[in-house]
């Protein structure tokens, strides 16, 4: 066994977290996406995929048996865009759990099919060893069973990446299906490295977690290191051999030789461990029933898959559109009720909340950016007595009128609101005293020539009592403090006679 694969150093060389690849062959396998799958685990999903009740359990049902199409739903699992922190996806069940069916159906159809490249007994070896590893794992190392299933699934993976880089003379190689340990040194004497490495650095390129691609890179590795998970894995490969071997029976007992000196398995009857994994294995009928079993041709399979891939698009991106609508809905809806929280009901100005709110921010801004502020806090006269003579929704819409001529006559970047009741209030930002003045008195001239209502052909008018307050630049007040003042200033102008404004700096 090449040093490289046990030795731990190595194991942790920083690149990829593998050991390194020939730079030819590293080349050629980054051009490598495709590996293909098998007919019957494709024919089985583009099944599933017409069946509206099929969850994730069943489509990973189907895949688990496929390497490629399990390695390809773990990368995508363990991907920048469906990872999760900390928590690999390491068994085709959680992978295919994490993606949803739509994202398992579409990296699913995306598929190679497998021609007559690798051998039957390729896929017969893989799936043997993934029941193998799980079989011995539940003995050894419960809790990594689901794991070592894909492990044991996947550490042969290596070889469909060279068949499909070599081509011929690799498949020739395979087809005269020789001894494990005799196609890696073939492999090594031809390719620099074995398709251990070769497995684990695709794995590792397509996206699995480092965890997996270790374990496949690390399949070929001793048996005697004392570490469970590695022995189950390590193991399932020999067990798959001679399960598939002329004479399973002699291959057994071969095998249950080779491990009697092994302490970790000193607990069991090996004869008897071997002869209840020889039963938990699928059964030749099985195996022949994954590789051989379409009655599709090729080409229409392939066709199919790409029709379903584009019934697939079409039904997420329908999908996606409601999705789309929902939301913009749902913006909306936001925006309004938004809008509604500012808004005083009546009148369609800000309210109370926002006024204070944005008030607080212009004074902020007003400090940073060294301009004025003016507040106008504005009390229609004698309103109680407007209520009382005229009736409540005259005085409603007294108000409502008075809003939009207060409305009409702020500028662009002003707030008119109402604070309460009969209380209306204007932030001016950047504006002196002197200025906030004129607005006012233009507010009043206003209130003297236009009519808040009518009743019975007669026009109504309303006066105001206008108090300014500004900022003091030098001295610069709260939210509380500017309103206050600006509320002190209007208390005045009623002592004054109402219909006027009042500052505190007169002038
Ligand atoms: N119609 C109507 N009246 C309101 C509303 N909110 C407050 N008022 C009335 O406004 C009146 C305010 O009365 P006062 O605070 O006594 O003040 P005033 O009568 O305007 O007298 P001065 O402010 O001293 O000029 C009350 O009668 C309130 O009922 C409203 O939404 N609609």
């Amino acid at each position: 066994m090449p040093d490289h694969l046990t030795d731990p150093a190595v194991l942790d060389t920083p690149l990829r977290g593998l050991p390194m690849l020939p730079d030819d062959l590293a080349l050629r396998l980054e051009a490598c996406r495709d590996l293909p799958s098998l007919p019957s685990v494709v024919m089985e999903v583009l099944q599933l995929s017409r069946n509206e009740e099929a969850g994730p359990a069943d489509y990973a049902d189907r895949i688990a048996p496929d390497p490629a199409l399990t390695l390809r739903v773990l990368a995508l699992a363990n991907s920048a865009f469906y990872a999760r922190r900390g928590l690999e996806a390491a068994t085709c069940h959680e992978a295919v759990a994490r993606l949803g069916t739509d994202a398992t159906l579409a990296a699913a159809m995306s598929y190679g099919l497998q021609d007559s490249q690798a051998p039957d007994h390729f896929w017969h070896r893989s799936l043997t060893a993934a029941v193998a590893a799980r079989e011995l794992a539940n003995r050894l190392c419960p809790a990594e069973a689901g794991r070592l299933f894909t492990a044991g699934l996947l550490q042969d993976i290596g070889i469909l990446a060279l068949s499909a880089l070599d081509g011929e003379s690799y498949d020739h190689l395979l087809a005269r299906r020789p001894r494990h340990l005799r196609l890696v040194q073939a492999e090594h004497e031809a390719f620099g490295c074995d398709h251990a490495l070769v497995g684990g650095w695709l794995a590792r390129d397509w996206g699995a977690s480092l965890a997996m691609a270790r374990r496949i890179a690390d399949s070929h590795g001793p048996l005697t290191d004392g570490d469970a998970a590695r022995l189950c894995l390590r193991l399932s490969g020999r067990i798959a051999d001679a399960r598939l071997a002329e004479d399973p029976g002699l291959a057994f007992a071969k095998l249950a030789q080779s491990l009697e000196h092994l302490d970790d398995l000193a607990a069991f009857s090996l004869d008897a461990l071997l002869e209840e994994l020889r039963a938990a294995l699928p059964s030749m009928a099985e195996l022949l029933t994954l590789t051989r079993p379409p009655e599709q041709d090729t080409p229409s399979l392939l066709r199919e898959g790409k029709q379903r891939l584009v019934e697939l698009t079409l039904s997420l991106s329908r999908r996606l559109d409601a999705q789309r609508d929902t939301m913009d809905a749902l913006r909306q809806e936001n925006r309004e009720l938004d809008h509604r929280s500012h808004t005083d009901p009546l009148t369609g100005l800000a309210n109370r909340r926002w006024l204070e709110r944005c008030l607080g921010e212009e004074i902020r801004r007003a400090g940073t950016d060294h301009r004025g502020l003016a507040l106008l806090f504005i009390d229609l006269d004698h309103f109680k007595a407007f209520n009382d003579r005229h009736g409540h929704a005259l005085g409603d819409s007294v108000l409502v009128h008075f809003a939009a001529t207060l409305r009409d006559l702020v500028r662009e970047g002003d707030l008119a609101g109402r604070y309460g009741g009969e209380e209306f209030m204007v932030v001016l930002p950047g504006e002196t005293e002197a200025g906030a003045r004129v607005v006012a008195d233009r507010l009043l001239a206003l209130l003297e020539t236009q009519p808040m209502a009518e009743t019975d052909g007669e026009s109504l008018y309303v006066t105001a009592s206008i108090g300014i307050a500004s900022l003091d630049l030098a001295l610069p007040g709260n939210v509380a403090e500017l309103i206050d003042a600006a509320d002190r200033q209007m208390y005045s102008a009623k002592q004054a006679g109402r219909a006027r404004v009042s500052t505190a700096r007169p002038g």
